[in-house]
């Protein structure tokens, strides 16, 4: 790795990042901040959670002008939790330098974003859709923008945003705007985005074999359908996850987890793209925050989100199409951490499975379905992990004459055991309903590496995911103004749901 100093960086954005505990340049940042700052067209692909988004926004805060109160700088991303996020990291890049930042997404005032815009920020962030209403309304305008990102570039094109995208280039000076694509999976139909609107871009790319981290495990069950839920609720109990995502295919399959989740006593939310703005905002900003241990999402929580202690990923329901895979379990695993990524499928889904690894290049490992008694095992040790912490800390002082008169009646075993049996969760078996979801149809894609749009198409009444309705979701949702957590992952051990 190398340090920021040797890439002729503004000293001011040297000092932003050491305060960020950035010192050293992730391999993807360091093939790639040199050709930015040279003024590149560059197309990026490097596995989630390695520091994309430094890699195209320290050398974009290098190069802004801070001095002239135009927008120099705009970013597109497919969500708005993500614009509202990538917008924080260059916000702290640029701290020093004094450079500006806004986001703009849609679900939020329009007052309030043209109060912001006022303020004359050097860089946009945005999700096309509300950047598109800004520049019909001439709120926004973009002819001074040098350095356009599309980043999750493939997944913009997914939702059906490729017109939209096509559009706001055109407002951007063409001769001489820069164009940065970034992604963990660029699918061979990017070619033609970057033929079309990059000048002679360089590839950074990672090997096929190399899609998916290293350090994240990946696992899957093979369930009936009727046992997930049960299986997840095992795996969470055994597992003890410090937070985890749990993915699910339709909003109304989010909902329903959520809700059965909280009746078993986990802490959990759903997100989805048809909560209101507020809701998402207070979903997320609680989830970051420890408040909630369990997130469920659909798929508008699979890109580019940065949250740390994020120790598992659970896909509920198998995901779409192999990039969306990839993209859903690189939530946990970041920037150096271990996580793992447990999948269920069902029998008639093996065929995705397959399909998944083909893509993915890396074999998932089966493992058997957790029993109950792993379960018990696993509350147990945590239960007992707890005790010991705690013991070893001290300060028990107020319970001594009470521990030493307990002892008298019953042996050390017999009363260390009940204690433990009463912090112990055990395995919660109430009944839940869940509305049964067809398995995914088997299909088989020839070539494999591509990831074609096709590969999206949804089957049976499962529309949230088709054209036009995955794009709604996206678009009515997300979004939040929350900082995330740059620091280490602070530790959320300790209850981990209420009592
Ligand atoms: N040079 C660095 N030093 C230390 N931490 C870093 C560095 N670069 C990035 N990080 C941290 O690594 C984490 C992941 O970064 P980022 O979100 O940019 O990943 P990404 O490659 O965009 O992933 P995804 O494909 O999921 O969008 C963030 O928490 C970020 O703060
Ligand atoms: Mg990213």
């Amino acid at each position: 790795m190398a340090q920021f100093e040797q890439f002729g960086l503004d000293a001011l954005v040297v000092q932003a990042l050491t305060k960020m505990g950035f010192t050293e340049a992730t391999p993807i940042q360091q093939d790639t901040i040199k050709l930015v700052l040279d003024g590149k067209d560059v197309i990026g692909q490097a596995q989630t959670g390695t520091g994309k988004t430094g890699a195209f926004g320290i050398p974009l805060i290098d190069r802004i002008d801070a001095t002239n109160p135009i927008v120099q700088g705009l970013v597109l991303a497919p969500t708005r939790e993500l614009a509202s996020q990538v917008e924080q990291a260059l916000k702290q890049f640029g701290r020093d330098k004094g450079v500006r930042t806004t986001v703009v997404y849609g679900g939020e005032d329009f007052g309030k974003q043209i109060r912001a815009l006022k303020a004359r920020p050097h860089i946009i962030v945005a999700t096309p859709g509300r950047l598109m209403d800004h520049m019909r309304r001439k709120t926004i305008r973009l002819e001074t923008v040098q350095t356009v990102v599309l980043d999750e570039a493939d997944e913009m094109l997914n939702m059906g945003f490729i017109e939209d995208i096509e559009t706001i280039l055109a407002e951007t000076p063409e001769d001489t705007r820069q164009t940065l694509l970034f992604s963990a999976t660029m699918p061979r139909r990017m070619e033609s985005l970057a033929s079309k609107f990059m000048k002679d871009p360089t590839r950074i790319a990672v090997k096929a074999k190399e899609v998916t981290m290293e350090n994240i495990a990946q696992q899957y069950i093979e369930v009936h359908e009727r046992e997930k839920f049960d299986v997840l609720c095992r795996l969470i109990d055994l597992e003890t996850p410090e937070l985890s995502i749990v993915f699910g295919r339709t909003k109304r399959r989010v909902d329903e987890l959520g809700e059965a989740l909280i009746k078993r006593g986990y802490r959990a939310e759903g997100l989805h793209g048809d909560l209101n703005q507020a809701k998402r905002n207070s979903v997320l900003r609680k989830f970051k925050e420890g408040l909630i241990d369990v997130l469920v999402a659909t798929d508008v929580a699979a890109r580019g989100l940065d949250i740390s202690g994020v120790t598992h990923v659970f896909n509920f329901d198998l995901p779409q199409d192999p990039e969306s895979y990839v993209h859903r379990i690189g939530r946990t695993g970041r920037a150096g951490r271990s996580g793992i990524a447990i999948t269920l499928s069902t029998k008639p889904e093996r065929d995705h499975v397959k399909l998944i690894e083909r893509v993915s290049k890396k074999r998932m490992t089966q493992r058997p379905k957790p029993t109950y008694e792993e379960a018990l095992e696993g509350q147990k040790k945590a239960a007992l992990l707890e005790l010991r912490e705690l013991a070893s800390e001290g300060g028990q002082d107020h319970y001594r004459v009470a521990a030493k008169e307990l002892l008298q009646e019953t042996d050390a075993v017999t009363a260390l055991s009940a204690a433990l049996k009463l912090l112990t969760r055990e395995p919660d078996q109430t009944p839940v309903k869940l509305t049964s979801e067809a398995p995914l149809r088997s299909k088989k894609r020839p070539g494999g590496g591509g990831g074609g749009r096709d590969g999206r198409r949804p089957q049976g009444d499962r529309r949230s995911y088709s054209g036009q309705k995955r794009r709604d979701d996206r678009r009515s949702g997300s979004g939040s103004g929350q900082k995330r957590s740059w620091a280490n992952s602070s530790s959320r051990s300790g209850s981990k749901r209420p009592s």
